[in-house]
């Protein structure tokens, strides 16, 4: 017997990233090819915007997805998210050349604010949210603090690009297959400070940070790299990532509804005071997923060098909550 189709909410679906996204979500990428799936479209009430995403509509019509069980186009969070199982919160401002992400949140936080409140009214009790709207992390805690009646644990921000963005350096660096690498993280905030970190990892039982063996490559190549890739996309192709960002917006979604089997991967989740992160920070942490829930992994060793960083992406994301007060 087919399943029942689930909801899937997109914010920003007429962008970039929606662009690179809904497609993919339609073929079942996402959430599997026996899932079907209604799209439920968010632009903003803009008659040019509106126009676009109908645009996107006719030609995701043109793909005869089968797993494409209905669509709706919408211009209100309170519509859009009805009923929503999923929600993937795109829409929002990029940054362009020079610019830090921490700076949009005076124009995209409060989006959060009242995507949150929609959220918490007409969503369905288990949705899963991810934010990908920059600066996610603080988004992603504006969102949850905007729906106080929906459990905290069902917000995510993305830190799945930089998870990838390593897991690409660390294969080059070592000579190995990306597919071979397990146990990597990237701690905190999606911004230059977060912490990719690869000293767990493994490569068919050998540790990768042996297979490396070059501390001054971790530290003044790999995660200045890493932490500042967005923005030498930014330089390079004048706009920002898309295609990757849309990539792991479906590696996190996937992975959250279908499992890892075991497998470490990052997400943005909020903190229960692991590993000293005050309750309720949106912070990176290494996680896996089964049966629909995510679980931080517990017990790791945290050197100097790490606490340093760890403590480093903390003090951002702690003076970026400060600065968003006024909005939750
Ligand atoms: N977390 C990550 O790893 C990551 C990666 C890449 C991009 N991003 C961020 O994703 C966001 C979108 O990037 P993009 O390249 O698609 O931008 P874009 O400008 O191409 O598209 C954004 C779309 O969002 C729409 N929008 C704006 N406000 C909205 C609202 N309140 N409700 C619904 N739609 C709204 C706009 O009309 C536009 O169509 C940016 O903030 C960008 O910085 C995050
Ligand atoms: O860097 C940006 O502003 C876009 C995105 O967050 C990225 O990391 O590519």
């Amino acid at each position: 017997m087919s399943k029942k189709p689930v909801r899937v909410a997109v914010t920003g679906a007429a962008g970039q990233i929606g662009y690179a996204l809904l497609f993919r979500i339609a073929s079942g990428e996402m959430l599997g090819k026996d899932q079907p799936v209604i799209l439920q479209l968010l632009e903003i009430p803009d008659e040019k915007a509106q126009k676009a995403l109908k645009g996107v509509m006719m030609e995701l019509d043109d793909c005869a997805f089968p797993l494409l069980a209905g669509m709706e186009a919408h211009s209100d969070p309170m519509t859009a998210f009805k009923d929503t199982d999923y929600a993937l919160l795109v829409g929002s401002r990029p940054r362009g050349p020079g610019m830090e992400r921490a700076e949009l949140l005076a124009v995209n936080g409060a989006i959060f604010t009242a995507q949150g409140k929609a959220l918490d009214k007409v969503a369905s009790r288990n949705v899963k949210v991810l934010v990908v709207g920059n600066p996610a992390n603080t988004n992603a805690y504006i969102a949850m603090k905007s729906a106080p009646s929906l459990p905290r644990e069902n917000f995510t921000a993305m830190l799945r690009l930089d998870h990838n963005r390593a897991l690409s350096q660390v294969a080059a660096k070592a000579k190995v297959a990306v597919a071979d690498i397990e146990k990597l993280t990237v701690w905190g905030n999606h911004s230059p400070t977060m912490y990719a970190d690869y000293r767990f990892a493994t490569v068919g039982g050998k540790a990768v940070k042996d297979l490396i063996n070059d501390q001054a490559w971790n530290a003044d190549v790999f995660l200045p790299t890493v932490g500042k890739r967005g923005a030498a996309i930014i330089e390079a192709r004048g706009l920002s990532s898309a295609a990757s960002a849309a990539n792991a917006a479906i590696d996190h979604m996937r992975d959250w509804a279908l499992g890892t089997n075991g497998k470490w991967v990052t997400m943005g989740v909020p903190s229960n005071g692991d590993y000293g992160i005050p309750k309720d920070v949106m912070f990176g942490f290494p996680v896996t997923t089964a049966n629909g829930k995510y679980e931080i992994v517990k017990g790791l060793e945290i050197d100097a060098f790490s606490q340093d960083r760890i403590n480093k992406t903390l003090k951002e994301l702690q003076d970026e909550q400060a600065g968003v007060a006024h909005l939750v």
